[in-house]
């Protein structure tokens, strides 16, 4: 297995500081040291540099557009060259609306992808829907054919493609969906497990589920968005948007394993790491501790050794 970290400390897409320090928390956590020690190997590209955007005055609710555009544009040339370079692309966030450029990137060198989206929210407002008008609700909404019709094309967003079919969608910890949102799932048919299919089927049920559905058709290559906030609070406490119900250290740590073992894991996100929002350095030590774990799993850290 191999690497490419590529770190993008960006926050414009929801209104709360610090979540831009998340990648080199990550990195000072021993990331990459852990992978290289569990075989894996590793390229760090460093962190992308986002130019400030002026006047960035909201667009309808939309807050920050320009700002996000740009940046989710640079991501997507980042991680289309680390995946041209052969390896897994590993996105340390900042905020979710990231996973634009993310994917965007992905789908650009790979083609079809399936997608995972760990969340305990669905992300899939467009700016038409969202109440809040920060795009870190919104990243999905722009990448699936399904909607392309429903979504305004913002400024500084023109470049975005849809690359990304309902049907290859699944999501995992959802427990706090808009009810636009809810709308749109139902509307295109998008395989959910939410909290309570997490309870009521267990997560090796839910892990199976999904790659049995994701493998029906085509196996494409995966890419696992990972919000940090699905893991429950009182394990993942700093981060911006934090929702009681959440997923244990376990069950988090068995999706990523899980995942890495089907070898069809092909880039991934870790995002909404925000130090500020915890409260002792404990809260931002266990957040910080468990994003890395996560993360291990996803490149062959096994519990057993
Ligand atoms: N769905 C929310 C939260 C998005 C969280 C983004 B993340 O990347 O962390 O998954 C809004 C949530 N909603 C707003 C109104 C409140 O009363 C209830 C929560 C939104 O802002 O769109
Ligand atoms: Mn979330
Ligand atoms: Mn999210």
């Amino acid at each position: 297995r191999s690497a490419g970290i590529i770190g993008a400390p960006f926050s414009k897409g929801q209104p709360r500081g610090g979540v831009e320090s998340g990648p080199d928390l990550i990195r000072a956590a021993g990331l990459l040291q852990r992978l290289q020690e569990q075989g894996c190997a590793v390229k760090d590209y460093g962190n992308l540099t986002f130019e400030e955007v002026a006047d960035d005055e909201p667009v309808g609710r939309v807050k920050r557009a320009r700002a996000v555009g740009g940046a989710n544009q640079r991501l997507s040339e980042a991680v289309r060259a680390v995946k041209k370079d052969g390896h897994t692309s590993v996105m340390l966030g900042g905020d979710h609306s990231l996973a634009i450029g993310s994917i965007h990137g992905h789908s650009a060198a790979v083609g079809e992808l399936s997608v995972v989206w760990v969340d305990a929210h669905a992300d899939i407002n467009t700016a038409l829907t969202s109440t809040t008008g920060n795009i870190h609700g919104q990243p999905m909404s722009y990448l699936l054919h399904e909607l392309h019709a429903k979504v305004p094309v913002l400024p500084n967003f023109s470049w975005v493609k849809p690359c990304v079919s309902a049907k290859d969608l699944v999501y995992i910890g959802l427990r706090d969906v808009d009810p636009g949102e809810h709308y749109i799932l139902e509307l295109l048919g998008v395989k959910v497990f939410s909290m309570s299919e997490v309870d009521k089927l267990g997560v090796a049920r839910v892990m199976e589920e999904t790659c049995d559905y994701l493998s029906t058709r085509v196996k494409k290559p995966i890419h696992l968005s990972f919000d940090i906030d699905a893991i429950d609070p009182s394990v993942t406490p700093a981060t911006g948007t934090p929702v009681v119900g959440g997923l244990t250290y376990r069950e988090g740590v068995y999706i990523t394993e899980h995942l890495c073992q089907t070898g069809l894991l092909s880039g991934v996100d870790l995002v909404e790491v925000n130090p500020l929002r915890g409260q002792t350095e404990q809260d931002v030590q266990s957040t910080v501790s468990t994003a890395v774990d996560l993360l291990l799993g996803c490149f062959g850290r096994r519990r057993e050794g």
